[in-house]
């Protein structure tokens, strides 16, 4: 578990790893951080042919889908890698200039969960290698390179988020819920921390207690974005939970549903050039929505409860947290403003992903009326 750890973080910090698996596996490095200088390394390293793999999802936004699958490998002439990896990187019009395109293996597919759990763009140079030919094989042996198997990392994805440690906790009065406890919970990878908010006391809560299970919004939720209604529905559930008399927030580290806001910022970039949030997401290579659930479950599941009032306008998580294994006895609307700079979000929400939001369309256009 420590080693895909360590793959995570090369992988963020620019460094090539070896992911053993078919024949010699492949030497990986994130195209979002490539170099010249790296580049050259690692094909002084590996001989194989370099591909640059992609997601499924980036394929298809591509019109590359005819292979797409698991992702695809596209291999690359050497003499036009570093360019190809530059417009890769940067999203919009960039196809890779390479005509093979195949299904990735197994190993890449790993891989490029990798990338996505160390939320990079999800988009990899892969050099096939041979470790007991190539040079990499010194460089692996001597611990410069970091050699991973293809059945480690699947068996590290298949459990994470599923053994949340309770690791902390105090209380903190909040505005408007002076009566709050912070929970922290740490996954069994130690790789992302989230927070349980106790508002009340648990044994004045209503029967069924209301729960709010917030995904974070650094933008919204910190600093008012108005690209968002993150920010307004984190307030206004604390207020509504505290003024029935108690229930439960859960602060999950899904940053941009999942992908991190570096990659949240890449897509921003890509709405103001005219695509929806979700067209964004999948040009980066991306699905609709990234997010998992079963952490919170698993958090709600220590806490005790087991049915809930689910405050929120995503069929979604209701289906996600119906599938772990807590019983929704309601739903809840929580509405923020609707502004020019969110409607075109807040549409796709509708639109694409079926979101209730029927309310905030209307509101709008009431007010829109009386004034
Ligand atoms: N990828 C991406 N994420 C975004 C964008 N705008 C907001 N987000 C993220 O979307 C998530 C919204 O979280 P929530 O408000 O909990 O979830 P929701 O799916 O909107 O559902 P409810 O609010 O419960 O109805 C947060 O993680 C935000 O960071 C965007 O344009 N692109
Ligand atoms: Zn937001």
């Amino acid at each position: 578990m420590q080693r895909i750890r360590r793959a995570l973080i090369d992988l963020r910090r620019g460094e090539p790893v070896h992911v053993a698996g078919e024949a010699g596996g492949s030497l990986i490095l994130a195209l979002e951080n490539l170099t010249e200088a790296r580049l050259e390394q690692a094909l002084g390293l590996a001989s194989g042919t370099p591909s640059v793999l992609l997601t499924a999802h980036r394929a298809e936004a591509l019109g590359l889908d005819g292979h797409a699958g698991d992702g695809i490998a596209v291999a690359v002439p050497e003499a036009s890698l570093m360019e190809t990896a530059r417009a890769l990187a940067k999203g919009r019009d960039a196809e890779p200039t390479g005509t093979t395109a195949r299904p990735v293996t197994d190993g890449e597919r790993q891989a490029l969960e990798l990338a996505r759990r160390a939320t990079l763009l999800p988009a990899l140079l892969a050099i096939e290698s041979d470790p007991d030919r190539d040079r990499l094989a010194g460089e692996i042996q001597r611990g410069e390179v970091l050699s991973i198997d293809r059945g480690e990392a699947r068996r590290f994805f298949a459990d994470s988020g599923r053994h949340p440690e309770r690791v902390s906790e105090a209380r903190v009065p909040l505005s408007g819920a002076e009566q709050s406890r912070f929970i922290l919970y740490r996954e069994a990878d130690g790789l992302l921390e989230h927070v349980a908010l106790v508002i009340g006391d648990p044994r004045q809560w209503p029967t069924t207690p209301a729960l709010r299970m917030h995904s974070a919004c650094l933008t919204g939720d910190l600093f008012g974005s108005l690209r968002c209604d993150c920010g307004e529905q984190l307030r206004s559930a604390v207020h509504a939970i505290a003024e029935e008399g108690g229930g439960i927030l859960l602060y999950l580290a899904q940053e941009g549903r999942g992908i991190g806001l570096a990659n949240k910022l890449r897509a921003y970039g890509l709405q103001d050039t005219g695509l929806d949030t979700m067209d964004a997401d999948q040009l980066l290579g991306f699905g609709e929505d990234e997010r998992r659930y079963d952490v919170a479950a698993a958090m709600l599941d220590d806490l005790g409860i087991s049915r809930v009032r689910l405050m929120t306008n995503n069929p979604g998580k209701i289906a996600a947290l119906e599938a772990a294994g807590v019983e929704i006895a309601g739903r809840e609307a929580i509405h923020g403003e609707l502004n020019r700079h969110n409607a075109p979000y807040l549409t796709a929400k509708a639109n694409r992903a079926g979101h209730w939001l029927e309310e905030v369309f209307a509101d709008s256009a009431a007010d829109g009326n009386q004034r």
